[in-house]
């Protein structure tokens, strides 16, 4: 990593309260890996090192706002894409036990294999899809804690993610700016599969000035057997929303 991508990670970590300077070497390693497997994989649409260090590491980490991962927690990363969340956070909170979790194979290996190279015991990668784990008794309520970062719209999220958690778990979504209905469609599905809208967190990304927003959802009751629906149906026949 050049010197302007180690300040931006310092400043960036800074921003949110953290002191990202003991794990400049393990950022360094993830940026390059990262890199490598883009020219093999094509696996992030941001190539340039900035873009990466605001757009991928700093913005994983801003679902440390709030202290909702604060302690040992049993997390589950819904599309977990290339590792984000899961990756940085696994760097700057070596307590939780991350699962990262994605459909699509490819990817899953490359976070298992950057995972690995960065020495990070605590990560799980899984392929599969969430609608399949969360009516699987391995996985079902299983959770503390679900993340996702830029997977799909909240009423989708949370037939997805609520019932992977515990009762008592929360969902911790991180999107861009929410509409009223939006979060309103998402809340109305929260309590569909028994949870309830406990957060929104709007913020401005540190650096970029982009708009935010940190959707907390907690799980209240158990999820009727009906939820989740069969693959592709939360995200085709999205609960009180419209498809994309
Ligand atoms: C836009 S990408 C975001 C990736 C990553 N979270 C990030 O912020 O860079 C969305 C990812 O979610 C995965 N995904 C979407 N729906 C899923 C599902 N039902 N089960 C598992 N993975 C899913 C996709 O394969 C894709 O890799």
């Amino acid at each position: 990593m050049t010197p302007e991508g180690q300040e931006l990670l310092r400043r960036g970590g800074q921003a949110l309260g953290l002191d990202l300077t003991p794990h400049e070497e393990q950022f360094a390693r993830l940026l390059e890996l990262l890199r490598a497997g883009n020219e093999r994989l094509n696996l992030t649409a941001l190539k340039q090192e900035k873009d990466i260090v605001l757009k991928h590491f700093v913005d994983s980490l801003t679902c440390l706002r709030g202290g909702h991962l604060d302690g040992e927690l049993r997390t589950l990363d819904l599309g977990t894409g290339a590792g984000f969340p899961a990756l940085p956070l696994a760097i700057v909170r070596p307590q939780l036990h991350l699962t990262p979790l994605d459909s699509i194979r490819k990817k899953i290996e490359f976070v298992r294999s950057a995972a690995q190279a960065l020495g990070l015991m605590q990560v799980t990668p899984l392929v599969g899809r969430a609608e399949t784990l969360g009516r699987d008794p391995a996985h079902r309520e299983c959770y503390d804690r679900v993340v996702a970062r830029a997977v799909a719209a909240l009423p989708v999220l949370a037939e997805l993610a609520l019932p992977l958690l515990k009762v008592g778990g929360r969902f911790v979504a991180q999107k861009g700016p929410i509409t009223p209905e939006e979060l309103e469609a998402g809340q109305k599905a929260a309590r569909e599969v028994g949870g309830q809208l406990t957060e929104v967190d709007p913020f401005t990304l540190p650096l970029s000035g982009d708009a935010r927003t940190l959707v907390v959802l907690e799980k209240i009751r158990h999820t009727p057997a009906a939820y989740p629906r069969r693959e592709g149906v939360p995200t085709h026949q999205p609960l009180f929303w419209k498809a994309k």
